[in-house]
């Protein structure tokens, strides 16, 4: 049966993020939800019998129940009785509702570390993507599927099957009282309220799995504009391109709030519908047994019943409809949190391996490199060595494979032909880590979080060696601005360092580099966005690491940026074309 098949399929995905002793947990909490829901319908039906005596006068003696009690707690009269058992049920219910509570707590603690635990799995699982898949890929979806994806799963799946489950053993408790008490009663109420949450459930089951399909499709978008919005805001309200942004967010929320809209009356639908039902059935027998039976006293009798039963049911058999509709409405999060789950995305890397120090040379040997997907080699039988402490350049046309160079260099892509050995030993995955200890990579644009100076050169270390922090920002050439601003390496240098210039901000990616030890420093077209002042003083801060013994690998745009090399290797499509000095550039003017 369907539904089955969908609480299954949600079990099924559940299981995968519990742990044996999450099992074992959640073994516990289905049983303290049988014990809760027990006690909720014994609860409710323990009422019914002291009302039948309170509205009889007399009856407790005649009743077996109520004259054992009666005798054997001693009674001296009916109405001490009555009082005895109606502030007994006050007490039983002041005690089941304490218990319930701390199972509902219980229950919100549990699904929340599950919730807590995806979103841990779901970042280490991005974060471990190969990087070209990671660039493939947008900020705006990876937000979505880290972040917003687990909380959809946890409200929209884990808690909803919580409600089923509870909510399914009250009916289950509550239909089989009434079959062992009321046969006619359990046969009117199969015909009607069955059929009913029935086709409620298919009507809106499949609507809901195509809005929840919809939602899904269109939320990374939303991220992704407002993202876009505030990362562009300069080049966007430059080319007055602001309100037309503004204007696609919000037709994408309007969109989505639709979405949602419809979700919601979704959820409100099935609780009208099975009230009009049961009404309907009330109004039935009442018409039936007054214009067709006789013995209207106990077809009253059982419309009474029949009331009461569907009232204690209608919000039991509404939040099963509902927490069935929600599900298949989350439907898509199963397929999402299921992404990226195979070998080949989340190969465990191998054990990591030191190093020997790095003496000698780092060696190219006929390297050639292809993207997934792509027949066409970026790089071709690429091979040069660097020796220790030099300083070599790379210049060549957009798109000659420079940036890719430095990233196989840096090993964020791995080569489909030849080696790239440091010192003879090939940098195999086992060596990544140590490598990665070694090396320092300044981009055009220098990442920047929004935090202090000091925090931004450290990487947000919680004690960071302050002589190595002078030195780098010495070497940086950052230290005379540090001493400008009031508060220092204190100072916060804004998201993006949107209160820095360009030129401090990649002196600040420098002084990292350099605060880090690095012995190898890529810097990929350092100064091809600069201004002739920023220039200036990034090329200040590259002539003083020219004095140190750290190998320096430039991709430059401008050749001024490069008077410190030993070598300029030319690329061009792949190849490397040529090798030249930095003085032979500027005599043939290239
Ligand atoms: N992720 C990718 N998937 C497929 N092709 C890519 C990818 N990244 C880059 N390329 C292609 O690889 C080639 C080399 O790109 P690369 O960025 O290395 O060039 P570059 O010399 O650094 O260029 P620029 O000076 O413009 O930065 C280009 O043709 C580019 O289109």
């Amino acid at each position: 049966m369907l539904k089955n098949n969908l609480i299954g399929q949600a079990l099924r995905s559940l299981l995968h993020y519990l742990t044996p002793a999450d099992k074992t947990r959640a073994v516990g909490m289905f049983i303290l939800l049988l014990v809760a829901s027990l006690l909720d319908v014994f609860g409710l039906a323990s009422l019914v019998p002291v009302v039948m005596l309170a509205s009889s006068p007399g009856s407790v003696q005649t009743t077996r129940w109520s004259a054992w009690l009666y005798d054997a707690l001693n009674f001296q009269s009916e109405k001490s009785f009555l009082i005895f058992a109606i502030l007994a049920i006050f007490v039983f219910f002041l005690i089941k509702n304490l218990f319930t509570s701390w199972i509902n707590y219980k229950q919100v603690r549990f699904t929340a570390d599950i919730a807590l635990s995806i979103i841990d799995r779901q970042f280490a699982k991005y974060t471990g993507l190969p990087f070209w898949k990671f660039q493939e890929m947008g900020t705006g979806r990876m937000v979505n599927d880290a972040l917003v994806m687990p909380n959809s799963y946890l409200n929209g799946v884990i808690r909803q099957l919580f409600i089923f489950l509870s909510e399914i053993i009250i009916v289950f408790v509550v239909v089989l009282g009434i079959l062992l008490y009321q046969p006619v009663l359990f046969v009117i109420l199969m015909v009607t309220l069955v059929p009913t949450a029935l086709l409620t459930y298919r009507t809106l089951r499949n609507r809901s799995q195509t809005l929840g399909l919809q939602i899904d499709a269109n939320r990374p978008k939303a991220y992704a504009l407002v993202i876009d919005t505030f990362a562009g805001f300069v080049e966007l309200k430059l080319a007055n391109k602001l309100s037309r942004f503004r204007r696609r967010v919000y037709e994408n929320q309007e969109y989505l709030q639709d979405l949602e809209a419809r979700a919601y009356l979704y959820n409100l639908l099935p609780v009208r519908v099975i009230e009009m039902v049961a009404i309907l059935a009330v109004v039935t027998i009442f018409l039936y047994s007054l214009l067709f039976s006789n013995d209207t006293g106990s077809l009253v009798t059982i419309v009474g019943l029949f009331a009461a039963a569907a009232y204690r049911l209608m919000p039991s058999v509404n939040r099963i409809i509902t927490s069935l509709v929600t599900i298949k409405q989350h439907l898509y999060t199963f397929d999402s949190l299921a992404l990226f789950r195979e070998q080949e995305w989340q190969s465990t890397p191998p054990l990591q391996l030191p190093l020997p120090e790095f003496k000698r040379q780092i060696e190219f040997d006929d390297v050639t490199f292809a993207f997934p997907g792509t027949p066409e080699p970026v790089l071709k039988q690429v091979s040069f060595t660097v020796q220790k402490g030099e300083k070599i350049g790379f210049i060549g046309s957009s798109g000659s494979g420079k940036t890719t160079l430095m990233n196989l260099l840096l090993r964020f892509y791995t080569q489909q032909q030849g080696s790239i050995r440091v010192d003879g030993t090939a940098l195999t995955g086992e060596y990544t880590t140590a490598w990665h200890e070694l090396v320092g990579y300044v981009k055009q644009d220098t990442f920047l979080m929004e935090a202090s100076i000091r925090d931004n050169i450290t990487l947000g270390e919680e004690h960071p060696d302050e002589q190595r922090l002078q030195y780098a920002l010495e070497q940086a050439s950052l230290d005379e601005f540090v001493r400008t601003l009031p508060e220092g390496l204190d100072t916060i240098s804004g998201e993006r360092g949107a209160r820095l210039s360009g030129g401090q901000r990649q002196r600040i990616g420098i002084a990292r580099a350099l605060y880090k030890q690095t012995q190898v420093l890529v810097m990929d077209e350092a100064t091809s966005a600069l201004d002739n002042q920023t220039e200036r003083e990034v090329n200040e801060a590259i002539h003083k690491l020219a004095g140190t013994d750290i190998t320096i690998l430039i991709i430059a745009h401008r050749i001024t940026t490069l008077r410190q090399c030993d070598r300029i290797y030319e690329l061009k499509d792949g190849r490397i074309a040529a090798v030249h000095t930095y003085d032979e550039l500027i005599a043939n003017n290239l």
